[in-house]
């Protein structure tokens, strides 16, 4: 019997990307993803690129506003998008924006009143793409990509489960995020006190760790005017610690380029071209 129920359903560039929700077992709470699924999946198994967006965002805003499903239908990608966060009335909240729904950082919270529901990272690494490849025309070979918040959940899945995914890329990635603000108050709130919690959400600090000698793939991509760059994203200390570590990555910094997904649609030809060649 199928876990999944259609919401919306669209043709698009000769495949459909369509929205369904689910009951999640990890985060306990319905939960609604997005899927693109390219016209090839009509006659064979095909590759999933999985992304995941940034602060404040759902399902939607990527599949709204990136335009990737053109380049995706070309290379017969199938992309996923989860939401950020756990849902619902009975689920807890923050009033500010950068905590609670719409802000789940991609891990497990220990805390109260979190811990009941905030498990992104298990969400997004075992229960999502298990659904994925039972209900839908996909293979297992996987790759992850996001945005901000995101952009460091990428890392940070990629990072810690090298062997699940075939690369890894980010846009405005928050890559040492135990480090500035954003993640301070996070880790705080979801973490506790627990410091080597705090360092395995944290891309610079698990890059340390990393074997340079089986890399994984990885590009990210950063606007120079991006108004979070100096304060929450520091993409430098990521660059450093590849750098010590000897670890392979591109980074690519785009003059007069924003936080916002402009930026992105951008430049998620190059990224989704990025994906394929190592999927395929
Ligand atoms: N609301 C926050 C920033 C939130 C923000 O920029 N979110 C980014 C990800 S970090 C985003 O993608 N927003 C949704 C969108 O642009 O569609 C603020 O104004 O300071």
């Amino acid at each position: 019997m199928s876990q999944i129920e259609l919401v919306s359903e669209f043709k698009c560039f000769e495949g459909r990307q369509a929205h369904y929700k689910h009951q999640s077992k990890h985060l306990n709470c319905s939960m609604r993803f997005g899927i693109f699924l390219p016209p090839q999946a009509e006659v064979a198994r095909v590759p999933v690129l999985y992304w995941l967006s940034g602060l404040t965002c759902t399902d939607e805003n990527f599949v709204q506003k990136a335009g990737a499903q053109r380049m995706a239908a070309e290379l017969g990608v199938a992309i996923v998008t989860p939401d950020t966060s756990p849902r619902g009335e009975n689920v807890a909240d923050d009033p500010n924006y950068d905590l609670g729904q719409g802000a789940g950082f991609y891990l497990n919270a220990t805390q109260e009143p979190w811990k009941a529901h905030y498990r992104m990272y298990d969400y997004v690494v075992e229960e999502l793409p298990e659904l994925i490849e039972a209900e839908f025309k996909v293979n297992k070979k996987r790759s992850v990509c996001g945005h901000s918040m995101g952009g460091m959940g990428a890392l940070v899945v990629a990072l810690r489960n090298t062997h699940r995914y075939q690369a890894v890329s980010a846009f405005s990635p928050i890559v040492n995020p135990t480090q500035v603000p954003w993640g301070d108050k996070a880790f705080s709130h979801y973490l506790g006190d627990d410091k080597s919690l705090w360092r395995l959400q944290d891309p610079c600090e698990l890059l340390s760790w990393a074997d340079a000698s089986q890399p994984l793939p990885m590009l990210i991509e950063q606007g120079s005017d991006d108004q979070f760059l100096k304060e929450q994203l520091k993409t430098d200390a990521i660059a450093l610690a590849a750098q010590k570590k000897g670890y392979p990555i591109t980074i690519n910094y785009r003059s007069g380029y924003d936080h916002s997904y402009f930026f992105i649609a951008s430049f998620i030809d190059s990224h989704l071209k990025f994906h394929a060649e190592h999927l395929y």
